[in-house]
């Protein structure tokens, strides 16, 4: 990643000000893991719609969604080589910068605004001219097949998600996506689905289902803990003054029996 130009973040620093943006609490932070094509994006992207109609309402909070395939280190001309044949292995830690995805979140819980590169899966590279710029928000959601690996990262979330998706649906998924949409030839999408993307998944992935807070069978298809997991954030973003001046009275009312003196909440 290169980082905002002095100058550039000079004047964002500046525009936040201007608009009070320097009290604001810090973003919350939601990070989303699950093995490939378990439809992680599908789930940021509903979350996000959700969210956001809630939103309109209230505030217009900020919330967006970052990829972990922005997190994709520089390969090597002989590793470039291997990953045209379908013989790298994107799935391994070492395939990602973590260095950067650390920092990067840091800069973000810090509300700075953060410039990523590009990643394109037809050249299995940062694109050259092309960036994401990433600005303050309300709502953070990092996802991606690794995003719990790294135990600096993971405890950096305030909510971590496993997308848990039958692995015979994630595979045809990817058959489709890397044939249809990427023109990979079939045979080498197999071969490396069975050689790096499957073990990788076993050893690197699948254990930090653990980690998770929730686990969202079915992905994008699961309404129930999207709703659940939406309506968790906004309690948290817009906590319901009535209901914690009740919890409040439980609380007094509690103490009191417990000290011998019975008062009810009103
Ligand atoms: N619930 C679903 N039903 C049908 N297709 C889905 C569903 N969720 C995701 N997909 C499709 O599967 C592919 C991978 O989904 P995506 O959300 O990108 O997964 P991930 O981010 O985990 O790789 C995409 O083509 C997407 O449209
Ligand atoms: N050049 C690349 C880089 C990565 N991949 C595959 O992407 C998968 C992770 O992304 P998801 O959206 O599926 O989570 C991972 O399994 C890599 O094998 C790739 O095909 N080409």
């Amino acid at each position: 990643m290169a980082a905002l130009s002095a100058g550039d973040a000079l004047v964002m620093t500046r525009f936040l000000r201007f608009n009070g943006y320097t009290d604001i609490p810090r973003p919350f932070l939601i990070g989303v893991a699950g093995g490939t094509a378990s439809g992680k994006t599908s789930v940021c992207q509903k979350i996000v719609e959700k969210l956001g109609q809630a939103n309109v309402e209230r505030n217009q909070r900020q919330v967006i969604t970052i990829s972990q395939e922005c997190f994709y280190r520089n390969l090597t001309q002989a590793e470039k080589d291997l990953a045209v044949q379908g013989k790298f292995n994107f799935d391994h830690p070492e395939a990602f910068d973590f260095d950067l995805m650390l920092k990067t979140l840091q800069d973000i819980k810090e509300r700075k605004p953060v410039k990523l590169p590009a990643y394109d899966y037809a050249t299995n590279a940062r694109k050259e001219t092309e960036w994401i710029v990433v600005y303050p928000a309300d709502v953070v959601l990092f996802e991606g097949i690794l995003v719990f690996y790294c135990k600096q990262i993971r405890e950096m979330f305030d909510m971590k998600l496993f997308v848990d998706t039958d692995p015979d649906t994630r595979l045809s998924r990817r058959v489709l996506r890397d044939t249809i949409e990427l023109g990979r030839d079939l045979e080498k999408v197999l071969s490396t689905y069975i050689v790096f993307v499957k073990p990788a998944f076993e050893e690197f992935c699948l254990p930090t289902k653990k980690y998770a807070d929730i686990i969202i069978p079915r992905g994008a298809d699961n309404l129930v803990a999207i709703d659940l997991i939406v309506q968790h954030i906004q309690d948290i973003l817009h906590p319901n003054p009535e209901a914690h001046q009740r919890a409040e009275r439980v609380q007094r009312t509690r103490h009191n029996s417990e000290s011998g003196v019975v008062a009810r909440p009103h």
